[in-house]
């Protein structure tokens, strides 16, 4: 080739420097970086389009008790302010899978609160198997695992769903997902999304759920990556038992991920269920989103630390603007040009992938769509970033610092993430004539307003406790939870 022909706005090949050459290399593998994040997209949207929502889900129709698998469903509680939990566990009682069993495994023996909710829909519903454990085993250092490890020994059938305290189900959820534990899966989990819900957090969760991460998480499913989520799980209970059981998870805290990984070394397959995960938290917040993702992040980090150059490589904003430096080092391209382009064609197949994952209707207009997604594709790198910037993990209230290939080790702390707590008397009438608590006891309740509202509608639905409440949430949302919680009970 002509030395002069090519780039031709530098000097000839043989006058190149080191450096230029290192600007040569970099640009082709942003540029390559490019094309592989579109083919990842169409993917995505291939497979969201074939895959998720099909009338008929996977192959077999299951509608009797002969012949069909039963399903264990591991229910992991812990106490936290969840102001939908009530209406979430509900939907697990109404499955019209022929054989399952509950069971609710809650962390804390002392937690009435939790114990009172289950014992209510277990009361309300006889005829459900279902059964409640509490206070967990130590077994490792992932509480998760802990807290799932009596009720995984004690489990009767030959499938074991793990169901995060946040997941809703529909009613044909659970025969969705058996039906797609064909001969060889091993593993049938469900794409993370995100109901319905107003607010300015739930709209960003949607957002990030139905685009950024459905995007990378089926593209990875379909090119046969691990990439399984453990919010909503169904394994079979032979490969679990056969490399040890939970226990043999327990030292990680991205359980979910080495459970999957197991799986596969079983030789058995991996598959997304047709139906995404109703993640139905009672406690969206913006901080809360990005504390999770950066807990997400710093774990993906531990296990595979490629992805610390993958992952930056994949953002939007940054893969941006280094193929417009790519494209304006090689051809001179107007680097503005390229990056409104990029976006654009960015986001409208984002617009495309979140319309499948959602299959109706969105709860939010174009325009907020547009809003909700500039702030998160801007707000990224700012999670990668800071993933790196404190490598220990936070989850509950419980700090573990990760190892290199994902083990984790917890970290004793004084807890400054756990709210103070004050006692305070409340004196509403929409409480007081619900009940008639005795003076005899007394509770202290954490100050957040939720963790308020749950903790004072147990004492509420007892009867048998004073409620206590900081004046600034008299009459205001704390009280409308407590109320919407015992008629939900009470209904
Ligand atoms: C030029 C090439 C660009 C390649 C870009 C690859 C970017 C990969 C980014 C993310 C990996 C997949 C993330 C899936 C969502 C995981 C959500 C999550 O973090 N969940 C955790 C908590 O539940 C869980 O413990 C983690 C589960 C899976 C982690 C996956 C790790 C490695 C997978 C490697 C796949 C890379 C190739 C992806 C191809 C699309
Ligand atoms: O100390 C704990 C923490 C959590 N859990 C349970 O674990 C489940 C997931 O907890 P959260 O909702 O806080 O966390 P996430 O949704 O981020 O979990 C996700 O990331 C970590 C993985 O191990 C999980 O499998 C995955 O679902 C809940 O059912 C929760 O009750 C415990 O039982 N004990």
């Amino acid at each position: 080739m002509d030395s002069n022909l090519w780039p031709w706005h530098h000097p000839p090949w043989h006058r190149w420097t080191i450096q230029l050459w290192i600007q040569l290399v970099a640009a082709v593998v942003f540029l390559i970086s490019w094309v592989v994040l579109r083919f990842f997209h169409i993917l995505a949207l291939i497979k969201a389009k074939w895959w998720l929502h099909r009338k008929k889900p996977c192959s077999v129709a299951l509608s009797n008790e002969e012949g069909v698998p039963g399903v264990s469903i591991v229910k992991p509680l812990c106490s936290g302010a969840d102001a939908n939990l009530v209406r979430n566990l509900e939907t697990f009682f109404t499955l019209n899978y022929p054989k399952f069993e509950i069971l609710f495994c809650i962390q804390d023996q002392e937690d009435s609160r939790l114990r009172y909710f289950v014992e209510s829909l277990i009361e309300k519903y006889p005829d459900v198997d279902a059964k409640v454990f509490s206070g967990g085993e130590v077994v490792g250092v992932n509480p998760k695992i802990n807290n799932m490890q009596p009720a995984f020994q004690a489990s009767q059938y030959e499938l074991i769903l793990v169901s995060d305290s946040g997941i809703r189900m529909s009613e044909d959820t659970l025969t969705d997902m058996v039906s797609c534990m064909t001969k060889n899966v091993g593993l049938v989990h469900q794409l993370p999304f995100i109901c319905d819900k107003s607010g300015i957090a739930g709209t960003l969760e949607k957002v990030y759920f139905g685009t950024s991460h459905a995007r990378i998480y089926l593209a990875a499913d379909v090119l046969g990556f691990n990439c399984a989520t453990g919010m909503s799980a169904l394994m079979r209970k032979e490969i679990l038992t056969a490399v040890g059981g939970l226990k043999a998870f327990s030292s990680y805290i991205a359980e979910d991920y080495f459970m999957a990984k197991s799986v596969l070394n079983s030789g058995f397959k991996i598959q997304v269920s047709s139906q995404p995960a109703q993640q139905n938290p009672g406690d969206s917040s913006i901080t809360n989103f990005h504390s999770r993702i950066t807990r997400w992040t710093k774990l993906r980090y531990a296990m595979c630390p490629g992805l610390m150059v993958f992952e930056p490589i994949s953002d939007s904003v940054i893969q941006g603007v280094v193929c417009a430096w790519a494209l304006f080092f090689l051809f001179r391209w107007d680097p503005v040009t390229f990056i409104m382009l990029h976006l654009l064609l960015w986001f409208i197949m984002d617009w495309a992938l979140i319309h499948l994952v959602q299959n109706g209707p969105l709860p939010f207009s174009k325009f907020e769509f547009l809003v909700t997604w500039v702030f998160r594709e801007l707000t990224a790198p700012c999670i990668l970033i800071a993933a790196h910037v404190n490598p220990s993990v936070t989850w509950r209230n419980k700090r573990f610092r990760l190892k290199w290939g994902g083990v984790a080790e917890k970290v004793e702390t004084s807890d400054p993430d756990e709210p103070s707590l004050i006692p305070i008397t409340i004196t509403s009438s929409a409480l007081t004539t619900t009940s008639s608590p005795s003076s005899s006891s007394s509770i202290v309740i954490p100050t957040r307003p939720m963790a308020v509202s749950m903790a004072a509608s147990t004492a509420m639905l007892d009867g048998t406790m004073p409620v206590y409440a900081p004046l600034s949430h008299q009459g205001g949302a704390a009280e409308k939870f407590i109320c919407k919680e015992i008629d939900t009970i009470q209904s």
